[in-house]
């Protein structure tokens, strides 16, 4: 119940951005946060931010155990440490990445599409939207450091960013694979995915559900830049460095000018992408589908 009415709280605050969440870790210093001196962390218990000032970077750190699936409050949370970013003039860049070994995101929580009501499914796809419209367009310069095998909506994060860097590992596969689950993927979910590897390969990905190991996911360009598991965070600060190293206005516009065509997309249709999502998640045959796949992965270990 209290975990309910949080959501909500935090949900609320979506819409009303001047709200703040209390620092979870107000003003942590020092190597013990994560970087040498002047490294100072704020953030909230799914989403941990580690800033360091004096370069102008943050770490957004996705914590939410033990697949770091993006609940209603990972979303709110994850808006909120972003704004709380973009408000402050210190920061030009962010490294997206994750706290959980092997798992960059499960992607969307799939508790949170099966089994709820009309409203909560409304609640939830509005943050989704949200989250995906304010990194898709952030003015900051965004990296995925994908530590961890990256499925659907974990594929999306990184996909919104505007580099993405992956640990060699075999087991670190990446795509949008909603078809598997019996569902589709929407269609700013796929048209990010076709302004990252063009048209045909997004067509036979998305229609195959297909999950990338690392050599694949770079042969497509799904990811940028493919290294040994150990490199991945000091290769994102490597292209951040480059990517910091142009004027933030010619950068931004330039950005802006690439995806608000995408963006606007959904921005003129926010309401009807709700109800088709309402629609479509609440068929019984896709409420059965989910359900399915929930159970064979419970199952899993059992
Ligand atoms: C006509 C056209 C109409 C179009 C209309 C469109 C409208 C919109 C339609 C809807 C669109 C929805 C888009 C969906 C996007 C998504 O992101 S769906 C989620 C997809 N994710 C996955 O498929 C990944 C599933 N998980 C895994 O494969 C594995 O868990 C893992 C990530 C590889 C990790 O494996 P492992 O370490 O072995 O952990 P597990 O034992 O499998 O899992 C631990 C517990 O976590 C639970 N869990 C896993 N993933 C999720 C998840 N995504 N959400 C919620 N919970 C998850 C798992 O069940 C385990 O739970 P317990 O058994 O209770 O511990």
């Amino acid at each position: 119940m209290a975990l309910m009415v949080g959501a909500r709280v935090l949900a609320r605050n979506l819409l009303r951005p001047w709200s703040r969440l209390p620092d979870a870790v107000p003003g942590r210093t020092g190597p013990a946060a994560g970087g040498g001196d002047g490294v100072r962390c704020f953030g909230s218990p799914r989403v941990l931010v580690e800033t360091d000032p004096a370069k102008g970077v943050a770490v957004i750190k996705l914590k939410n155990p033990p697949v770091n699936s993006l609940s209603l409050e990972v979303l709110t949370e994850f808006v909120i440490s972003l704004e709380k970013l973009e408000n402050d003039k210190t920061f030009r860049g962010v490294i997206v990445t994750s706290d959980c070994p092997g798992i960059f995101s499960a992607g969307l929580d799939l508790t949170e599409m099966c089994g709820k009501s009309q409203a909560h499914y409304a609640e939830y796809w509005r943050a989704v939207q949200e989250l995906w419209l304010r990194l898709y367009l952030s003015n900051l310069v965004v990296i995925a450091a994908i530590n961890g095998v990256s499925p659907a909506g974990g594929c999306l994060i990184s996909l919104t960013c505007d580099y993405r860097v992956l640990a060699d590992n075999p087991k670190y596969s990446i795509g949008l694979n909603e078809t598997l689950l019996g569902i589709v993927a929407p269609s700013w979910f796929k048209d990010t995915l076709v302004n990252t590897v063009g048209h045909r390969t997004a067509e036979r990905a998305l229609q195959l559900g297909l999950l990338f190991p690392p050599a694949e996911a770079l042969r497509v360009g799904i990811v940028d830049q493919v290294v040994p598991e150990d490199q991945v965070h000091s290769a994102a600060l490597s292209v951040m460095a480059r990517w910091l190293a142009i004027p933030d206005h010619a950068r931004q516009l330039t950005k802006n000018l690439m995806r608000k065509p995408t963006a606007d997309r959904l921005v003129k249709q926010r309401d009807a992408d709700i109800q088709y999502f309402l629609q479509f998640i609440s068929r019984d045959s896709i409420q059965k589908s989910l359900r399915v796949y929930l159970d064979k992965l419970r199952q899993k270990k059992g």
